[in-house]
């Protein structure tokens, strides 16, 4: 199929559209976009109306392949997405239980490059949205690029216009540097692409997020539209927040960093409001930021604030150019705090140094207690990258195109905080199973909801198989037991594995895995596992390969 190469000659208004409207109409378009992949033609209400869908041709994709030592690397996950959107029902190999009624929606960077320009860092890329929709055992994939501002500007102006995670917009003189450095400060230049995570609020609205507070962009699970922008009713100002708040259907906790007066102010949001209330704040113990705050847990009666050695920078912001930790700072010498907060009353109810860390993503926090049920310490497991701060630069584009394999993916662990409630000034961390298990790659991981917050026996993530570059199994890892059960498809690399709880299940791990996967050849596939066995239960080959995704969740059919 032609594509329009995303360049000053292309057209993204709306006349080539409608032209590619009519002319990709129909099953035709199916055939013409998937070469000869086995999807099925039936009339399936969704699947009969996505076949009608517009397939607007992207940007043309940087190179898709990368030379190797030994073989050509054909993956796709780290390329641009080939079209804006689509949409069908796919060929299922093996059964998908028939309880797994509901839609799973995946969020990511999938397009990372502006004509000839490519995007140096994976974090860079417009947000890819793609849903994988269950129903009797039937599956219907689409995906679709989210409307964001930043997004939009880009297509119209050919260029970058929004500041990313690492790409700064060239300014054309003197005087407009002046007036970005203005749009930063107030935070007009930031971008809004909110391609990090897609949540589903209580109240039934889904919510595209990113590290900038403007990035909250609501869109319908069904068709992946996007809708508008998620306004916050409330004052509390800035610009960034936590890109993982906790969410569930009773509330939204998130994290909001002060970087002015170093602290972070915790917040709580009730389903069907679009204001935050304020449940306290912590103060900063060290160094001149506040550490970034990707992600954090809470326990049954707190939320958990982490302070990590790596910090937010402000002269970072300002630069034009990537430094290697981009808009942070490694500052051992500050030191790495875990705070304590309690949701009813917002008092700080432990403050405690801990060995330094660096980690995206914790993975659950609970209560330990006594005999006499009072709560003694609080755990706190999250994917810990053995306090080394270069698996950021690992992400950057170039690096995960060029596997040869070397064994280059630093190596992480299942961190484990230990934190005392009982005024100790100290707490531990450590490994919570032997890393060796899962390969010493550790990241992009999910629990079974029901145990958020609660004291929890399993856990999926990605680990690795080496030589690799970047996490490339899935794992379930059993953090009574202090196993791991791996699942590797030599050469893929798979997404974040996301658990979905059998209706009525007793055990926390009866249910199902969904992941999907970039195979070697360039293809791509939705995998489910079994909760349980870790074995594989049904996949469906995608018409072609996706780009990576990072964070999801699960909308169930109502
Ligand atoms: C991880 C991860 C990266 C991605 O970040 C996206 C942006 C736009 C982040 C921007 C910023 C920071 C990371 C630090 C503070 C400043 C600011 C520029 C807002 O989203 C992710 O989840
Ligand atoms: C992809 C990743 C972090 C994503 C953040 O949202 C980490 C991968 C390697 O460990
Ligand atoms: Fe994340």
């Amino acid at each position: 199929m032609a594509s329009l190469a995303f360049s000053a000659t292309s057209t993204w208004g709306s006349p080539t559209y409608m032209t590619l409207l009519e002319k990709f109409d129909g099953p035709k378009n199916d055939r013409s976009v998937f070469g000869k992949v086995n999807c099925k033609k039936r009339d399936l209400t969704i699947a009969n109306v996505a076949s009608k869908l517009p397939v607007v041709a992207p940007p043309a994709p940087p190179p898709t392949t990368t030379k190797t030592v030994e073989n050509e690397c054909k993956l796709r996950a780290w390329t641009s997405i080939q079209q804006e959107r689509w949409e069908g029902e796919l060929e299922v190999e093996g059964e998908i239980p028939l309880w797994l009624n509901g839609t799973y929606l995946r969020n990511g960077p999938g397009l990372w490059h502006l004509g000839e320009y490519n995007f140096r860092h994976l974090f860079d890329g417009y947000a890819t949205l793609v849903r994988l929709h269950f129903e009797n055992g039937r599956l219907i994939m689409g995906h679709r690029q989210l409307e964001s501002e930043a997004y939009k500007a880009a297509k119209k102006n050919n260029k970058l216009c929004y500041r990313e995670f690492s790409e700064v917009p060239k300014p054309d003189n003197f005087l407009s540097y002046i007036g970005d450095m203005a749009k930063l400060f107030s935070g007009a230049s930031l971008t809004d692409n909110a391609n990090t995570g897609v949540v589903k609020l209580g109240d039934g609205r889904v919510v595209c997020l990113t590290e900038t507070i403007k990035g909250s962009i609501v869109v319908d699970p069904a068709t992946l539209e996007t809708i508008g922008k998620f306004e916050y009713d409330d004052n509390f100002g800035g610009l960034i927040h936590s890109a993982h708040p906790i969410v569930t259907d009773e509330e939204f906790i998130s994290l909001l960093p002060d970087l002015i007066n170093p602290g972070y102010t915790v917040v709580r949001m009730e389903p069907g409001t679009n204001e935050r209330k304020y449940i306290g704040r912590v103060d900063c113990r060290g160094g001149p930021a506040p550490g970034w705050v990707h992600s954090f847990p809470v326990t049954e009666h707190y939320v958990i604030v982490p302070e990590m050695p790596l910090r937010y920078c402000a002269q970072n912001l300002l630069r034009a150019e990537p430094t290697p930790l981009y808009k942070f700072e490694w500052h051992p010498k500050s030191k790495g705090f875990i705070h304590v907060v309690c949701k009813a009353s917002g008092k700080l109810v432990a403050s405690v140094e801990v060995p330094l860390f660096v980690t995206f993503h914790f993975i659950n926090a609970y209560e330990e207690t006594d005999e006499d049920g009072r709560i003694k310490a609080v755990i706190a497991d999250c994917c810990e990258h053995n306090a080394d701060t270069t698996i950021l630069e690992k992400l950057r584009l170039q690096h995960l195109r060029s596997f040869n394999g070397e064994d280059v993916l630093p190596d992480a662990r299942v961190g484990r905080f230990i934190i005392p409630l009982d005024g100790s000034r100290y707490g531990k961390l450590e490994a919570a199973l032997n890393p060796d298990e899962h390969g010493k790659g550790m990241d992009m991981c999910s629990i079974n909801p029901a145990y958020l917050g609660k004291k929890y026996r399993y856990a999926y993530a990605c680990g690795a198989q080496r030589p690799c570059n970047f996490p490339n199994t899935l794992t379930k890892i059993d953090l009574f037991e202090k196993k791991a059960k791996n699942w590797h498809d030599e050469g893929s690399v798979p997404s974040e594995p996301l658990f979905v709880a059998r209706p009525g299940a007793t055990r926390e791990d009866d249910g199902a895995v969904i992941s999907m996967i970039s195979d070697k050849n360039g293809d791509g596939y939705a995998l489910v596992l079994d909760g349980t066995t870790f074995e594989e239960i049904a996949r469906a080959k995608f018409p072609y390969g996706l780009p990576y995704g990072l964070h999801g969740c699960w909308v169930p059919k109502k």
